[in-house]
């Protein structure tokens, strides 16, 4: 369902700040598939989503969604069909709107819902039941504005908003690092709970080994704007973290001494 093949992105081309970004990378995921991605720092993971997404055009190479070129489409038509999540909790939302507005606008996305005309009461419904499912007391609160709720309730709302229009695929940019753990932890079971349901496509970026392995079906893993290794079935079943650190030695010939790298 996504097909990405030879993609390549270069920044500062033809100046002393030329960098590769993504280099010949390609990749091809079944509907379904949730794949983790894992990578030092400046390997390409945040390109790579900005060009699935639309945020950059590649150099070259081609990206095709459920058959569909998209390589070149501009990014707010991509959007009605990839969800995106980042780090930062209000990326994506607007923080002066209540709960209730945001969802409403996340609703209407690629859809010829009006706005104007105010929230119909089944969607306020609705919304309220989707709000509930979350587990976190926020039905209680569609008239809150979003900017007032704490980092992890603000990701869940995200998270809703995503996926509240199903998304042929959802991209998740470290969408649980800026919160404590615990928080984490249940935004990441929120975040599988919400995938399994509607067998979304996903492609989650994180610096958590551990989960890398342990969440999604498949793990990628990128150097240098390359894909350097893709573990699945038995091979991935059978991975640990001290391997997979291992593998990541051998293959870039350097340490994932990344600050942020959570080995377990
Ligand atoms: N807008 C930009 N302009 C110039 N260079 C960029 C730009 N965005 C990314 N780069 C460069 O491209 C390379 C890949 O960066 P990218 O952010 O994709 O890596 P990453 O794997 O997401 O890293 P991290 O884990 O640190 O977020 C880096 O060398 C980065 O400096």
């Amino acid at each position: 369902m996504l097909e990405i093949s030879g993609l390549q992105k270069v920044f500062g081309r033809g100046t002393v700040n030329e960098r590769v970004a993504i280099k010949d990378f390609s990749l091809s995921l079944q509907k379904g598939d949730f794949v983790t991605i894992i990578g030092g720092n400046g390997a390409g993971k945040s390109t790579l989503f900005n060009l699935i997404a639309g945020t950059y055009l590649p150099d070259g190479g081609k990206i095709l969604l459920d058959g569909e070129d998209i390589t070149f489409q501009r990014e707010y038509l991509r959007a009605q069909h990839i969800g995106r999540l980042f780090q930062d909790p209000l990326k994506g939302t607007a923080p002066s709107m209540t709960l209730e507005e945001n969802l409403a606008l996340a609703y209407g996305r690629g859809t010829k819902r009006g706005f104007s005309i105010g929230i119909p009461k089944r969607d306020a419904e609705m919304f309220c039941e989707k709000l509930r499912a979350l587990g976190l007391g926020l039905e209680d609160r569609m008239k809150t504005r979003m900017g007032l709720l704490s980092g992890g309730q603000r990701q869940a709302v995200t998270l809703l908003m995503a996926t509240i229009v199903t998304p042929k695929l959802l991209l998740l940019d470290e969408h649980t690092a800026a919160l404590d753990p615990s928080t984490a932890q249940k935004v990441l079971e929120l975040t599988q709970r919400i995938v399994r349901e509607h067998g979304i496509t996903t492609m989650m970026i994180t610096h958590n080994i551990g989960s890398s392995l342990e969440l999604g079906n498949r793990t990628i893993m990128m150097d240098e704007g390359s894909l350097i290794l893709d573990l699945k079935g038995e091979e991935r079943a059978n991975m640990t973290v001290p391997k997979l650190l291992e593998v990541f030695r051998e293959k870039s010939r350097k340490e994932l001494d990344n600050d942020r790298m959570l080995l377990s």
